[in-house]
């Protein structure tokens, strides 16, 4: 099978997409490793759907590599899907977890335990140069906490606990979490597509 690059700025989700595609047994590069100048690409969408498709088609042209990029985020129900596509930024363009929590937990105060469900998104897209991207969805329903608790994982992991679980992702550890994460669901949907078509191109 021909490498496939994935292209994220985002330390995190590079660490998880290979932790899980290993367990998959599909080998994959970071995109950031094979090229000098992987500049970032604007999100102007509305939806994951939209940057997922931007961040996908536009690498895999631009680099002329196959590409499998991800749109992300946590929506809150209590928010109203806030922060949603703009998870990275919903405290400032400088892309702060740290503030970003701090956005949600007072945007959350005093709203009781039983009305704080939300749930990460992933729109996971595969595009070939030149090509339209394919696209699968995942998604991890949990609770947000009144606390961070844990230090694993990144963005909104501390304040994460997921259904069934009395701890947040930070506190399970990478393996719990890419067992259930939203973008182990999205990956193991991609894998599946993506050796259908090797089977077909052969
Ligand atoms: O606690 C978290 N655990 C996760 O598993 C997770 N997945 C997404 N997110 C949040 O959503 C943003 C993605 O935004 P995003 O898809 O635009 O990615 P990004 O800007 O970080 O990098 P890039 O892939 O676009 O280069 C991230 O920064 C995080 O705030 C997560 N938070
Ligand atoms: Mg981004």
């Amino acid at each position: 099978m021909k490498t496939i690059y994935v292209a994220t700025t985002n330390k995190g989700k590079i660490k998880e997409f290979e932790q899980i595609l290993s367990a998959l047994s599909i080998k994959v590069e970071s995109l950031q490793d094979h090229v000098s100048n992987m500049e970032d690409v604007e999100e102007t969408g509305d939806t994951f759907e939209e940057n997922a498709i931007l961040k996908a088609e536009t690498y895999a042209k631009r680099h002329q590599v196959p590409v499998l990029a991800d749109d992300s985020g946590l929506e809150v129900n209590a928010l109203d899907g806030e922060p949603g596509v703009y998870s990275a930024r919903y405290a400032g363009e400088d892309k702060n977890d740290q503030a970003n929590i701090d956005k949600v937990l007072n945007k959350l105060k005093g709203v009781e335990i039983d009305q704080r469900q939300g749930a990460f998104v992933c729109v996971m897209a595969y595009a070939e140069p030149g090509d339209k991207a394919v696209l699968t969805e995942g998604k991890c329903h949990g609770v947000i906490t009144e606390t961070r608790q844990g230090h694993d994982g990144f963005g909104y992991d501390p304040i994460f606990q997921p259904n069934g679980y009395e701890q947040t992702l930070a506190e399970l550890g990478a393996q719990v979490k890419n067992e259930i994460s939203h973008r182990r669901h999205a990956l193991n949907e991609m894998v599946q597509i993506l050796s259908e078509k090797v089977k077909v191109e052969g």
